[in-house]
């Protein structure tokens, strides 16, 4: 079985620091995320200097983990502290070293009084989940391909940071271009403008990132991208209620947001606690969506229904808040996106659900 974050916490206690003590109690492990036998995490320095002597500890922290039964993928990176990289950032401006502005993503945000408005953009609707792996990106992908089809301006963005999905679902790859050094020119694909932060970063390099850089990343795909006119703008979240979620709706004025679970408790569970973040924030929500409502067998043609059925309906009727469709679980779904061409761009009864929630929302005038 594959081990918890408390378990990797204790084996990391057995690594020493060339100062004595170990990197879990001397507070250097930070951002450390476990899921099915695969573990991240940073272990954060005071110091750009003092993060260069940790190379050997990291190098025996991947290895204690990696020996660890049920652990198949461990990545651990070494960072100087965020407020040590901004403080020198400072001083350098000070000095009249400020930097240009850059098409690098990942900068600490810059400053800004409240939510702002996207040149260009007349509405954007974030795509939410509490719990990963329910289809938020697949609904976000799609629904933009349907609301594309109506004749609808969409974008689509990408701000899933720890698994950005969007690029392989639409079939994009490849760095954008920019004419100008300032602009990022987003690609086009199924009818929608899409940009992802998997198109401007390696793999692994924004799974590090922390607040700050999130919020400047955010913030660049946001302002520096050229999303030129569009009605509507739909931003792929990651799941949960981190700080991707928190810099967006503070900083950028939402038209509201959707929420996807499947209808099994525990992703309901967090659902809610989804829900009662954007409520929180003062954002409105949208509606509920319940993915992987219902499974057809392509062999006998059976209906059953694999995580439950119909807690997402009854959970949006007890919070009051709109309920917006049933989206059934098939195979087609899912290797529409693993190829690339989603499934909203074709025909059929799952195209048809889309086209469906594309005008419930048109017709509610939010898209
Ligand atoms: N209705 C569906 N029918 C079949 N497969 C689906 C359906 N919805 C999603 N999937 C598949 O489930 C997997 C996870 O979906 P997806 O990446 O959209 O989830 P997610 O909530 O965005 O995950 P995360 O945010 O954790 O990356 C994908 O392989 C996707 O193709």
């Amino acid at each position: 079985m594959a081990p918890n974050a408390e378990k990797i916490r204790q084996v990391l206690m057995g690594v020493e620091l060339p100062d004595g003590g170990d990197p879990v109690t001397a507070g250097l492990v930070k951002a450390l995320w476990v899921e099915a036998g695969i573990v991240r995490f940073v272990l954060e320095a005071d110091s750009p200097e003092s993060a260069r002597t940790l190379e050997p500890v990291r190098a025996e922290c991947v290895r204690a983990v990696r020996a660890m039964p049920g652990v198949h993928d461990v990545s651990v990176v070494v960072t100087a502290h965020a407020n040590a990289a901004s403080q020198q950032g400072a001083s350098r401006a000070q000095q009249g070293g400020g930097e240009a502005p850059s098409l690098k993503i990942g900068r600490h945000p810059t400053q800004q009084d409240g939510p702002q408005q996207v040149s260009g953009v007349d509405r954007i609707i974030a795509v939410a989940s509490g719990k990963g792996g329910v289809g938020k990106s697949t609904v976000a992908t799609n629904l933009a391909v349907a609301l594309a089809r109506q004749g609808r301006r969409v974008g689509l963005l990408d701000a899933d940071i720890y698994g950005p999905s969007v690029p392989r679902m639409m079939g994009l790859s490849g760095k954008p271009d920019s004419k100008d050094g300032k602009t990022i020119e987003p690609p086009h694909a199924h009818g929608v403008t899409v940009m992802s932060i998997g198109l401007l970063v390696e793999d692994d390099q924004a799974v590090v990132w922390r607040g700050p850089m999130l919020m400047g990343a955010m913030q660049q795909m946001l302002g520096q991208v050229n999303w030129g006119q569009l009605d509507v703008l739909i931003v792929d979240l990651p799941p949960g209620t981190g700080d991707v979620q928190l810099s967006l709706a503070q900083r950028t004025r939402l038209s509201g947001a959707l929420v996807v679970s499947t209808p099994q408790d525990v992703a309901l569970l967090d659902a809610r606690k989804a829900i009662d973040m954007f409520r929180r924030l003062g954002t409105p929500v949208l509606g509920l969506i319940e993915n992987m409502s219902s499974f057809f067998c392509p062999h006998c043609g059976g209906e059953s229904h694999i995580f439950g059925h119909g807690g997402v309906r009854a959970d949006a009727e007890r919070l009051d808040l709109p309920f917006l469709g049933e989206l059934p679980l098939t195979l087609d779904v899912r290797l529409a996106g693993d190829v690339g061409v989603p499934i909203a761009a074709g025909e059929g009864p799952e195209a048809e659900a889309y086209a469906r929630l594309a005008s419930g929302l048109v017709a509610g005038g939010v898209a």
